[in-house]
C-alpha cells in the first residue's frame, strides 16, 4: 500500500479524515493526491499535491478515491470517464448511497474494479470503522489494496451484500455524530447542574473515551458493563430509568431507519434516474 499513488476527488471532511490518518500512519504523502475545486486550504493543511483539476489527479493513480458528495457524483464520475488512466485503477467511493451499479456505468461500463466503503471520521485518529463491498471486478491485490488503505486508520469489515452499507451508513458512518450529540448534551445537563464549562467538557469527555476503552478491551457486553455500574437503589438506576421511560432503544430505531432510508433515497434520486 505504500507505494501505492492514491488520489482524492473532493478534499472535504471525509476526505481530510482519510488523509490525515494515512498520513500518520506513515504513508509517504508523495504518494497521496487530492483534487477539489477549492484546493487552497487543503494546500497549506497537508503536504501532498493538490488540483483543482480531477482529471490531472488521476493521472498516474493506482487507487481513485472517489469522495465528493453523492449529488454531483454522476457528473465527477462521467467526466472520469474520459480520461481513464490505463493502468485500470481501483476505484473507491466512499458517497453515501451511490450504487456500484451506477458508478460502473457512469465510469464507463466496463469491467471496472469498484469498492464501495463506508468509513467515518475518527480515521483520521486511526480510529474509523469502515465496511466495504467490492465489486465483481475487482481483482485480488486491488482487495487487499482496499483492506490496507482502511485498515491503516480503522477497524475494517467486509460486506457481501451491498444493501447492508445503507445501514452500516446509518450505524457507523453517521455514527460519530450521536456519540458528538450524547457528549454535547451531557456537557449541556451537568452545565445546567452548577459545573464549571470547562470540568463539565472534560469530564464528559474522558467518560465517553473511558467507556469505548473499557468495552473495546472487554470480553464482556455493554449491557453487562452497565449494569456494574448501576448500583441498587442508587444514582444511575435514575437516571437509566429516566432515559428507559424515554424510550431511548425505540429512538435510535427511528433514527438508524431513518438515516437507512435517506440512503436508499439518495441512490435513487443521485442514480439510477442521473
Ligand atoms: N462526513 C462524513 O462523516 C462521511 C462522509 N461520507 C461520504 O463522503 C462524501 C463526502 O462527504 P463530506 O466529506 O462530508 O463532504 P464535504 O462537502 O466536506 O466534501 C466534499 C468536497 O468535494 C468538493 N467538490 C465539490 N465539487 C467537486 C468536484 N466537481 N470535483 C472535486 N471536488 C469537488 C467540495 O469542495 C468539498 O471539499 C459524501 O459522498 C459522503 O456521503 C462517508 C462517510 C462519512
Ligand atoms: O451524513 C451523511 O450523509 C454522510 C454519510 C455518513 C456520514 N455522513
Amino acid at each position: 500500500m505504500k507505494e501505492s499513488i492514491i488520489s482524492f476527488i473532493g478534499g472535504g471532511n471525509m476526505a481530510t479524515s482519510l488523509i490525515g490518518g494515512l498520513l500518520q500512519t506513515g504513508v509517504p504523502a508523495k504518494n497521496l493526491r487530492v483534487s477539489d475545486i477549492n484546493p487552497h486550504s487543503l494546500a497549506s493543511r497537508f503536504p501532498i499535491q493538490c488540483f483543482s483539476d480531477n482529471l490531472e489527479a488521476i493521472q498516474d493513480a493506482d487507487v481513485i478515491v472517489l469522495a465528493v458528495k453523492p449529488q454531483i457524483m454522476a457528473e465527477v464520475a462521467k467526466t472520469i470517464a474520459t480520461a481513464l488512466p490505463e493502468r485500470n485503477p481501483l476505484f473507491i467511493s466512499i458517497a453515501a448511497g451511490i450504487r456500484v451499479a451506477d458508478l460502473n456505468r457512469w465510469l464507463g461500463d466496463g469491467a471496472i474494479p469498484i469498492v464501495r466503503v463506508m468509513p467515518n471520521t475518527p480515521a483520521l485518529v486511526q480510529s474509523g470503522a469502515s465496511a466495504l463491498y467490492a465489486s465483481e471486478h475487482v481483482r485480488k491485490e486491488q482487495h487487499e489494496l482496499a483492506e490496507s488503505i482502511l485498515r491503516a486508520v480503522g477497524l475494517t469489515v467486509w460486506l457481501t451484500d451491498e444493501n447492508l452499507i445503507d445501514v452500516v451508513t446509518a450505524l457507523s458512518g453517521s455514527g460519530p455524530a450521536y456519540f458528538f450529540l450524547l457528549m454535547e448534551v451531557l456537557e449541556k445537563a451537568g452545565i445546567q447542574l452548577g459545573l464549571p464549562q470547562e470540568t463539565a467538557r472534560l469530564l464528559t469527555l474522558q467518560t465517553a473515551f473511558g467507556a469505548a476503552k473499557m468495552a473495546l478491551e472487554s470480553n464482556e457486553d455493554a449491557a453487562l458493563l452497565r449494569e456494574r455500574v448501576t448500583s441498587k437503589g442508587g444514582t444511575t438506576e435514575q437516571a437509566i430509568k429516566s432515559l428507559q421511560a424515554g424510550n431511548i432503544q425505540a429512538m435510535f430505531d427511528r433514527a438508524l431507519q431513518a438515516a437507512q432510508k435517506r440512503a436508499t433515497q439518495m441512490a435513487n434520486e443521485y442514480g439510477e434516474q442521473a
